[in-house]
C-alpha cells in the first residue's frame, strides 16, 4: 500500500509478527506531525441495531474512491465474514478510532489505522476537534528505518494486564521492548505503572478540596516523576501538568500556576499539535492564570507572576515548584529546634481543624488516622474557668486568644492549682482546631500525656530560645561561647542542661551570674522543656507524649 500523502515521512512495510505498519524513511523529530488524516468511513455514537449499521456503512463504503475502496478491504480484520457487508462490520470493529464530534463515536483512517501498538509506543494518536482530522505525533525523536507505533491501550498498566487486553481485543501477543524485559525489570515497571495508577485514583478522589491541595500537589509530583523514569512522552503528562496548575492556582499561586501551565501546553503540544484544543485553550491560561476560576479559592501560597528565582539550578529549581520539603536545617546534626518554626509550632489559625479531617497532618493508618508529622502548639494561660470542666483560656503566638477545653477523665481535676497559673505555658502536642456548640473555636484536650504546663510565659520561653539559637552548635559544629562570645568547635557544655556552652569557669560564671543562665538552667532541668529544643521535630517516626525526655533521653 503506498500512502496516499505525497510529502510523507513514513513508508508502509510489512513488519516481522505484526503485519503491515508504518516505518520512518527520514528522522522524524519529537513533537512533529507525522500524519493528519480525515476519516473515510464513520461510526455513530449510537446505533439503532446490527442491520441499521451495516446498511449505513454500505452506503459509505459504496461511494468511496476505488482506490480508498481497495485500501479500506485490505484493512486488518479480526472476524470472519460472509460479504462485503460482514467485512466491512469487521473492518470497522477492528481498526475503528474515536472520533469525539456530534453524535460521531468512531472511524476509519486508511492510513493510520495501519499503525501498530507498542506499549512503549513512539508516537502519539489523538482525533483533534477543532481541525476534524486524526492526527499522530512524534513523542520522541523517531530515527529513519524505526516502526511508527502508538498506544491501543487507555490506561498503563501491568505487563499481565496489557497482554492480556491486547490479547482479547486485538488478537496478538505484545512483544514490545516493555513487554520484553526480564521479569525483575518488568516488575519495576508494573510496579511503577500500578503506583501510578494509585495515585491517580487518590488526585481523583481527593480533587481540589482545599484543605488537601499540598497533599494532592504531592501525589501530582510523584506521578510526574515516575512518568519521567519510565521514560520520555507519557500521555499522562500533560494532565499531570495541569492538575499542579490547577492546585497552584487555586492556592493563589500564579508563579509556579504559569509555569505548570506552560509544562503541560508544551507536553499536549508534542503530542497533540499547536492546533489541538487542549494547547489553544491553556495557553490562554499559561497566559492569564488569574482567569481560571479557581483562582484564589485561597491565598495561601499567594504569588504574583514573575515571583520566579532565578538563581537557583534545576534540582532546586523543581524543588521550589513543587513546594517540596527542603530538609531543613534543624536536620543537622548539634543544631537545636528553633521555636520560632511555625510547622513545628503553628499559632492557632495554622492548626488543623479536626473535622474534615486535613491530610496534610494525618494519615490513614489501619482505619485511623494518625499524625503524619509533629505539630505542638504553645500557648500562654490568661484566665481559666471551671463548670463542668476546666476551660483555659490561652494566648497564641500570634496574641490569639483560644479557649482550651479539659474532657479528660477528671475534667482538668487531674492538674494541681498550682499549675494553672496565669502566665504559665501549656504546650498541646497535636493539637486540633475544633468548633465547639457554645463558645469560639478553640482546642479540645482529652489525653493527659498530650498536654504539659511549663511555668515560664511564652515570652520567656521565646527569650530563652532566642538565646539558645544565637549560642547552641551551628550546621558547622560551632558553639557561641555564652559568657565571652568567642566562637569555637570545642568548648565545654554546661554541665546541667548541656544546652549552653563556655570556654572555662569564669566564662561560666559570666554566663550564669549575667547572662540569665542561672533561671533559664532552671527552666532547662525539666526534660520536656529541653525536649522542645533538642528533639529532632522535623523527624516523624512515631508520634509523641509527655514527657518527652523518654523520647530523647
Ligand atoms: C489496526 S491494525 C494495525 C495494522 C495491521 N498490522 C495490518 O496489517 O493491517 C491492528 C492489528 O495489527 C496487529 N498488530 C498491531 N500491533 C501489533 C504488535 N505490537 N504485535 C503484533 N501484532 C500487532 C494485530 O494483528 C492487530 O490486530
Amino acid at each position: 500500500m503506498q500512502s496516499m500523502n505525497n510529502s510523507s515521512m513514513y513508508a508502509f512495510e510489512d513488519v516481522p509478527g505484526k503485519g503491515l505498519g508504518l516505518v520512518a524513511i527520514e528522522n522524524i523529530p519529537k513533537g512533529t506531525r507525522i500524519l493528519s488524516e480525515e476519516p473515510v468511513v464513520t461510526i455513530p455514537e449510537r446505533q439503532k441495531n446490527d442491520e441499521w449499521l451495516k446498511s449505513h456503512l454500505s452506503q459509505q463504503v459504496d461511494s468511496l474512491s476505488e482506490a480508498q475502496r481497495q485500501s479500506f478491504l485490505s484493512l486488518h480484520n479480526l472476524y470472519p465474514y460472509q460479504n462485503i457487508v460482514e467485512q466491512s462490520l469487521g473492518i470497522i470493529r477492528t481498526n475503528g478510532l474515536p472520533i469525539e464530534t456530534n453524535g460521531i463515536g468512531g472511524g476509519i483512517f486508511l492510513e493510520a489505522c495501519c499503525i501498530n501498538h507498542s506499549c512503549d509506543n513512539n508516537a502519539q494518536k489523538n482525533w483533534n476537534q477543532r481541525i476534524k482530522r486524526h492526527t499522530v505525533h512524534a513523542l520522541r525523536d523517531i530515527p529513519k528505518g524505526e516502526e511508527i507505533t502508538v498506544c491501543y491501550l487507555g490506561r498503563d498498566s501491568s505487563r499481565e494486564v496489557r497482554q492480556k487486553k491486547l490479547q482479547d481485543k486485538f488478537g496478538f501477543l505484545c512483544s514490545c521492548r516493555l513487554c520484553s524485559l526480564p521479569a525483575e525489570l518488568s516488575q519495576e515497571t508494573d510496579e511503577r505503572f500500578e503506583r501510578i495508577d494509585y495515585l491517580d485514583d487518590l488526585i481523583g478522589s481527593y480533587g481540589m478540596r482545599m484543605q488537601f491541595l499540598l497533599r494532592t500537589l504531592r501525589y501530582v509530583d510523584e506521578r510526574v516523576r515516575l512518568y519521567n523514569e519510565q521514560g520520555p512522552g507519557n500521555s499522562g503528562l500533560p494532565r499531570a501538568f495541569l492538575d499542579a496548575a490547577q492546585i497552584t492556582i487555586a492556592n493563589g499561586d500564579l508563579a509556579r500556576g504559569r509555569i505548570f501551565a506552560e509544562r503541560a501546553v508544551g507536553a499536549w503540544r508534542t503530542a497533540y499539535g499547536g492546533d489541538s484544543k487542549e494547547v489553544i485553550e491553556y495557553e490562554s491560561l499559561a497566559r492569564n492564570p488569574s482567569k481560571l476560576p479557581l483562582y484564589g479559592l485561597s491565598m495561601k501560597w499567594k504569588t504574583s507572576l514573575d515571583e520566579v528565582p532565578q538563581q537557583l539550578d534545576a534540582n532546586d529549581f523543581e524543588d521550589w515548584l513543587w513546594r517540596r520539603d527542603k530538609p531543613k536545617k534543624l536536620d543537622q546534626p548539634g543544631l537545636l529546634t528553633d521555636l520560632r518554626n511555625r510547622e513545628v509550632f503553628p499559632g492557632f489559625t495554622s492548626l488543623p481543624n479536626s473535622n474534615p479531617v486535613d491530610l496534610d497532618f494525618y494519615e490513614v493508618v489501619n482505619s485511623t488516622y494518625q499524625p503524619l508529622r509533629h505539630w505542638c502548639f504553645l500557648g500562654e494561660i490568661t484566665g481559666h474557668t471551671i463548670l463542668h470542666h476546666l476551660e483555659l483560656e490561652l494566648t497564641d503566638v500570634d496574641d490569639k486568644k483560644i479557649p482550651l477545653h479539659f474532657y479528660t477523665d477528671g475534667r482538668g481535676s487531674e492538674l494541681t492549682p498550682a499549675q494553672i497559673r496565669k502566665g504559665y505555658t501549656v504546650a498541646v502536642l497535636y493539637a486540633q482546631r475544633r468548633v465547639f456548640t457554645y463558645g469560639d473555636p478553640g482546642i479540645r484536650h482529652d489525653n493527659p500525656q498530650k498536654l504539659k504546663i511549663f511555668p515560664v510565659s511564652l515570652k520567656k520561653l521565646f527569650g530563652l530560645n532566642e538565646q539558645v539559637q544565637r549560642f547552641s552548635p551551628g550546621i558547622d559544629g560551632i558553639k557561641t561561647c555564652h559568657g565571652c562570645g568567642k566562637k569555637a568547635a570545642s568548648l565545654n557544655g554546661c554541665g546541667k542542661c548541656s544546652v549552653f556552652w563556655y570556654c572555662d569557669s569564669s566564662c561560666q560564671k559570666s554566663g550564669w551570674d549575667k547572662g540569665g543562665h542561672k533561671a533559664d538552667c532552671r527552666l532547662l532541668k525539666d526534660a520536656d522543656l529541653r525536649g522542645l529544643f533538642v528533639l529532632k521535630w522535623d523527624q516523624f517516626v512515631t508520634p509523641m507524649v509527655f514527657p518527652l525526655g523518654s523520647s530523647y533521653a
